[in-house]
């Protein structure tokens, strides 16, 4: 358990679910103080209105798409992947459980055990159906066609970097080889996809061309990968739609995060027509890698909660990932989108007090719906009396509004001076709770060292100084109107 996090919140209906460690190798969960599980209305996210509902164009797929997930293809080629085969039959059927459509594996072309393991994988009867990866060549074509895949997903460079310094071969090359390859595949009745490496730095004409050319000879889908991540979600946006005009199979989409945009490209390539998204578990890929599958979900959840929610287990996300981040030696980033440690922590007081009437105010998903729980930060200066209120009911203590307020005066006078733990709270407002059923001052803190006692004395005598002339206050009890800053 996070040594961060109160108790209440593993017992707080989804269990300890954010705030844990979250990463694998000393994450970084355990240096935030002042986190837990508050208690909600009994309504959170209340149905409503959303504003940011899919665009109802006719070309969008945002409510209709399918997953390639390439963490066993793409995700092996992250500079520390190393998977073996259980791992990697571990990682389908964890996918496979989630409820990604299709899985795709590295080429059995690649080496003796990857194509065992492309093998021992189809014999898994899974439900996500197996794609492998290869070149546009026979060789590789002929490998594939014997592990018992349901589909191969082909690949040629088309701009001219590649075809000058990758593979040397021209367009007209690719067009009848890319012809030959796909007939064979379609001859062992096995879907077959076709992709352009580099498309966003090919050129339109021939890509336009070689699609036309593929789709009317019965290719699946055709596929278009950002492979550098230089597109942006415009160009993205203009380049499928186009595409969409063009071919009638479908349009597999792969972008690179290079620059930043993967998710969003994808979310445009649906918008345009895409029909499929490659994704892998935390985007791990060659460099920084591609779409990850979570930050996929959130995006898409956001659009559409009920396509989403039907089609795949979100509450498995943070298992998947846990599993992958371990197998490849990451942590999870402390941003991930859902399953970062912080994704539903609300801190600041203003945010705290919102969130504890309605979590809508500051959150667009419900940790809920991923098995996630939200969390308030209470112990910092930037804590409200809201928050400090909820903290208190669930130490069973009851206060006055002022009381409250006086209190939360307090934890943040000691929070000027250092940051402060969970205990350090609770540790005030106990006392503080005391100090009023005594009717006499109670040692808020006595593991205080002298100098902290001594500092914090110093801070009391500045607060109570502008309430004193404000409110004329003889005997210098400190209200929280000073203590707060706000003048009277
Ligand atoms: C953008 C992407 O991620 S594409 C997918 C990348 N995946 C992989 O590379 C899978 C892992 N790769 C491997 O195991 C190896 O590179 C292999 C087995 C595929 C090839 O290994 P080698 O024969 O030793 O060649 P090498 O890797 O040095 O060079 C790639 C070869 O493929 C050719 N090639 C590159 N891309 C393609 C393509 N899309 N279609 C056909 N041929 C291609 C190159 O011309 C080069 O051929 P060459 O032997 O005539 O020089
Ligand atoms: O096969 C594809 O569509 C994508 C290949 C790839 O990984 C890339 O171009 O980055
Ligand atoms: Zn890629």
């Amino acid at each position: 358990m996070c040594p961060s996090c109160e108790p209440e919140a593993a017992s707080n209906g989804n269990g300890h679910a954010n705030g844990t460690s979250n990463g694998t190798n000393g994450s970084s969960n355990g240096d935030h103080p002042g986190f837990t599980a508050i208690q909600t209305k009994a309504n959170p996210h209340p149905t409503r209105h959303n504003p940011y509902q899919p665009v109802g164009d006719f070309l969008s797929n945002v409510s209709s798409f399918k997953i390639i997930e390439s963490t066993l293809r793409e995700g092996e080629q992250f500079a520390n992947a190393f998977f073996d085969t259980e791992k990697k039959i571990e990682i389908a059927k964890a996918l496979d459980d989630f409820g990604v459509d299709y899985i795709e594996l590295t080429s059995p072309a690649a080496s003796e055990q990857s194509r065992l393991d492309c093998e021992a994988i189809c014999k898994l009867g899974l439900k996500a159906k197996i794609l492998t990866h290869i070149r546009c060549n026979m060789d590789d074509a002929r490998i594939a066609v014997q592990t018992g895949v349901d589909g191969v997903d082909v690949v040629i460079g088309t701009s001219s970097y590649l075809m000058e310094h990758s593979h040397g071969k021209d367009m007209t090359y690719i067009t009848n080889t890319a012809i030959e390859v796909i007939n064979y595949v379609k001859s062992h009745n096995i879907e077959i996809r076709f992709s352009s490496e580099d498309s966003f730095r090919s050129s339109l004409v021939d890509l336009l061309s070689i699609y036309s050319t593929v789709d009317k000879i019965g290719v699946n889908r055709v596929g278009i990968a950002d492979t550098v991540g230089c597109a942006s979600p415009r160009q993205v946006y203009d380049l499928i739609r186009t595409l969409r005009g063009v071919v009638s199979c479908d349009i597999e989409t792969h972008f690179h995060n290079d620059t930043g945009c993967a998710i969003a490209n994808a979310y445009c390539a649906l918008e345009a027509g895409a029909t499929h998204i490659d994704t892998s578990v935390l985007g791990i890929g060659e460099r920084n890698g591609i779409t990850p599958l979570g930050g996929l979900m959130a995006r898409m959840i956001v659009a559409d909660r009920e396509y989403v929610m039907g089609k795949y287990k979100l509450d498995k996300l943070k298992d998947i990932e846990e599993l992958v981040a371990q197998a490849v030696e990451v942590n999870i980033p402390f941003n991930n989108p859902i399953t970062g440690f912080c994704a539903f922590t609300h801190k600041a007081g203003i945010h705290a007090k919102a969130i504890l009437n309605n979590p809508s105010t500051y959150e667009i998903i419900n940790p809920a719906d991923f098995g996630m729980s939200r969390y308030v930060h209470f112990a910092s200066r930037l804590t409200g009396w809201n928050a400090i209120k909820s903290r208190a009911a669930q130490l069973n203590i009851e206060m006055t509004d002022d009381q409250y307020k006086e209190c939360t005066a307090k934890i943040k006078a000691l929070a000027d001076i250092r940051p402060i733990a969970i205990d350090d709270a609770d540790s005030i407002i106990r006392a503080f709770h005391r100090s009023i059923k005594l009717g006499k001052e109670v040692d808020l803190l006595p593991n205080m060292t002298s100098a902290e006692k001594a500092l914090l004395a110093q801070k009391e005598k500045e607060i109570d100084i502008p309430e004193k002339r404000a409110l004329g206050d003889a005997a210098g009890v400190p209200t929280k109107k000073a203590r707060n800053g706000v003048s009277a």
